[in-house]
């Protein structure tokens, strides 16, 4: 059973928000499967192609119905074009990889052309693979695959399929890092990560409050502290990564259980 919750979010007053609630996990990933699997058929209607970006950690296996009936068989997985919103710089098959965690959890499962899933080049440097990675990009706008947001100058993905640490960070973008701040690069990368590993790339708030839509998905009560400060009116001067993540001109939907938003008052 969902909570439907459509308010003005106190951080974004212009942009589109709202908040779903579900009893469990297993709520939270049929909802997850579903959302994903309209965003999915609307934008192949409407543009011929579906950019998809995904983080690592637990939202993967929140999106395990994505590779079950119907939408294995109903989603057509031909126009999907896939990205991390960040990426550990460790060779692909290595246990902390994210392309690795997709593969294995949703990737393997379903026919999305291999030349449409843009992992890193593990063979390079952090910075290298930033820069690499960001010239992909600049590529795939040129070719019409990837949309930029005539109100930002940013790349405009489809939909950003994300998850948010204890700490309130997304993507590789950590509370109090500099990184934060970044305002021009579309793609950047990180040496001292205070989660490990230490090397990463990550996309820029520019681009992430660029998308058509985000979906943030908040499981378990490890997460509630940071999803009470987010979800609360009171804004202080000491924003949470997850806090910065306000659309220019999209929709963002929160997708928790009742034990991440344990702590928020309604
Ligand atoms: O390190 C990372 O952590 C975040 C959050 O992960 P979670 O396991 O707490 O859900 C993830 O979104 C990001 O992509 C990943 O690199």
């Amino acid at each position: 059973m969902a909570t439907d919750v459509a308010v003005p979010a106190p951080s974004a007053a212009a942009s589109k928000w709202k908040r779903l609630t579900f009893d469990t996990e297993e709520d939270v990933a049929v909802s997850l499967a579903k959302y994903t699997a309209e965003l999915s058929a609307k934008f192949v209607a409407e543009r011929g192609a579906f950019t998809a970006v995904l983080s690592g950690g637990t939202l993967i296996e929140t999106l395990r119905k994505l590779a079950e009936p119907p939408y294995l068989e109903t989603v057509d997985w031909s126009k999907w074009h896939v990205f991390w919103v960040d990426e550990r710089v460790v060779p692909k098959d290595h246990a902390d990889s994210n392309y690795k965690l997709a593969y294995d959890g949703l990737l393997s499962k379903v026919p999305i052309p291999a030349g449409q899933v843009y992992a890193i080049n593990d063979a390079l440097s952090a910075e290298g693979a930033a820069d690499d990675y960001e010239t992909i990009l600049r590529q795939l706008v040129k070719n019409g695959v990837l949309a930029m947001s005539a109100a930002t100058g940013f790349p405009k993905f489809d939909v950003m399929l994300l998850g948010m640490g204890p700490d309130g960070h997304i993507a590789s973008l950590f509370p109090g890092h500099p990184l934060v701040n970044e305002k021009q690069k579309w793609v950047t990368h990180i040496t001292d990560s205070p989660k490990p590993p230490p090397e990463r790339i990550t996309f820029t708030f520019p681009v992430i409050n660029s998308s058509a839509y985000v979906a943030m998905v908040v499981i378990g009560a490890g997460k509630a502290g940071a999803v009470q400060k987010a979800l609360s009116d009171k804004k202080t001067s000491d924003l949470l990564p997850v806090e910065m993540a306000v659309l220019q001109d999209g929709e963002f939907t929160w997708f928790a259980d009742q034990e991440a938003v344990s702590m928020v008052r309604n």
